[in-house]
């Protein structure tokens, strides 16, 4: 191996750290006529070195213990595939101070120590990317950084899990129960190592927060983002959405009006024209609007070893082209811009809900009349077969209202004694008045 050949010490050998070595092989002559470098696996990382892999390893290569990647003076870049906050933050943060470069794919580790890997990265002349770790095989964090850098961007709303989209999809298809279709999609490699990440809304949590940090330029924080996932979701919801023209997702949704923003990831109802109302199984998508070029949309695979390969491989070769050409560490643009969050006096939208209520007469009066008081118009109502005694089944959407408003109509109606339950309520995007 010569002067030409760079040394990448790879951490996890899991779903992605496999796609990456069969990438990297596969690829080695295009990737070489790219970076004019040959890409060496040097050391690989696991948990367990006696384990069965499906990439065929040297025994000498594969170790337990991480001083044999970071105290190696050979390896330039390392690659972090483990996933996990800890020990994946030490190891990061001790392969930038001994001057590597990073790529990982941890979404859990950026959004909420992005800030201080950068920081410590800037310092050493160092790069981290992870291109990876919002919405897998799509180069969507490139395309915020570099295609947007000219234009100031107002909405990026987005599917970014692909197992629950997964899991969703197979709800609606086929009807198949919740457990069935999880457990299909750890199979496949989809889920996180705790796949209630991916469940309650944290993994696509932690996409939109380093979507939101990027894309407005300001210092987003998790706890920022506004989480609620898909377990009390019923397949009933499903389809009486679909029955009223609507498709249910877990969407992820960052706005910005007059300098303030909300960020937010739930379960949403997304009328049958909307981008995003046709992406299906694993596949994300992101839809970024910029003041200057109007709407986008970003379309791929979210999750799966190959497609999540591409994007960690990508970044290893923009770091071997940066090492060629002598800037790493010098394009990364802190955020800049002032953070104002809205209050929910200013998110406005509109909202689906279903109730069962008495099913007795002048209920739906009393009903209307509780949206009226609060000033929230009704833009369609639909009145359900009765599903058991004396009890009916109501479905309402309503016109545009804020979430202050909203969340009075529900006190309104949780007191009220014609209102046996509210079954469910959601957010509604897009559709013809809209
Ligand atoms: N799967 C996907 O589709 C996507 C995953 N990601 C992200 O990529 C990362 C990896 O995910 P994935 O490949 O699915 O995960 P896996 O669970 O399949 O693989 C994890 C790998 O890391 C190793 N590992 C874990 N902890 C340690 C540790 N403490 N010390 C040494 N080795 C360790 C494991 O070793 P061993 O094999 O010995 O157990 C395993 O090889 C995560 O951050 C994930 O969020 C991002 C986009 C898509
Ligand atoms: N578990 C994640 C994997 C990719 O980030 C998902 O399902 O999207
Ligand atoms: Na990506």
């Amino acid at each position: 191996m010569g002067e030409d050949t760079v040394k990448v010490g790879l951490m996890g050998l899991g779903t992605v750290g496999s796609g990456v070595v069969r990438l990297i092989e596969d690829h080695q002559e295009d990737l070489y006529h790219q970076t004019g470098r040959r890409i060496a696996i040097e050391k690989v990382l696991v948990r367990d070195r006696l384990k069965k892999r499906s990439v065929p390893f040297g025994k000498g290569l594969l170790t337990d213990r991480a001083e044999d990647l970071l105290e190696n003076r050979e390896i330039d870049i390392v690659v972090e595939v483990m996933g996990g906050i800890e020990p994946a933050r030490e190891y990061i943060r001790e392969a930038l101070l001994q001057g590597k470069h990073v790529v990982t794919a941890n979404k859990d580790l950026m959004a909420l120590h992005g800030a201080e890997l950068l920081s410590v990265a800037a310092e050493k002349g160092c790069d981290v990317f992870y291109e990876a770790s919002v919405a897998g095989g799509i180069p969507i964090l490139r395309a915020l950084v570099e295609g947007f850098s000219s234009d100031r961007i107002t909405k990026m709303i987005g599917i970014v899990n692909g197992t629950t989209n997964y899991i969703l999809t197979e709800m609606k298809r086929r009807g198949a129960p919740f457990g069935e279709v999880l457990h299909q999609a750890q199979t496949l490699g989809y889920a996180e190592a705790d796949p209630a990440s991916d469940v309650d809304g944290l993994d696509a949590a932690r996409k939109m927060a380093i979507l939101g940090t990027l894309g407005f330029r300001i210092p987003l924080s998790l706890e920022e983002v506004k989480v609620r996932g898909i377990a009390d979701v019923t397949p009933e919801d499903v389809q009486f959405a679909e029955q009223m023209g609507y498709i249910l997702k877990l969407v992820g949704i960052a706005q910005q009006d007059h300098g303030k923003v909300e960020v937010s990831v739930q379960p949403a109802l997304l009328s049958g024209d909307h981008p995003l109302a046709s992406v299906e199984g694993v596949y994300n998508a992101v839809s970024v609007y910029g003041e200057a070029v109007g709407e986008t949309m970003f379309y791929g695979p979210g999750a799966g070893e190959m497609p999540t390969a591409t994007a960690v491989v990508s970044d290893l070769v923009t770091v071997i082209k940066q090492m060629r050409l002598g800037v790493n560490g010098r394009g990364t643009v802190a955020p800049y811009r002032e953070k104002q969050l809205k209050s929910p006096r200013e998110v406005f939208a509109k909202y689906f809900l279903r109730l069962h209520v008495a099913d007795e007469s002048g209920v739906m009066a009393r009903l209307t009349q509780m949206f009226a008081e609060e000033e929230v118009s009704l833009e369609k109502v639909l009145q359900l077969p009765r599903s058991r005694e004396k009890e009916a089944e109501i479905i309402l959407i309503t016109h545009t209202a804020s979430l202050h408003q909203l969340s009075r109509v529900r006190e309104q109606l949780e007191e009220s004694d014609v209102v046996i339950r509210i079954q469910s309520d959601y957010r509604v995007e897009g559709g013809l008045s809209s």
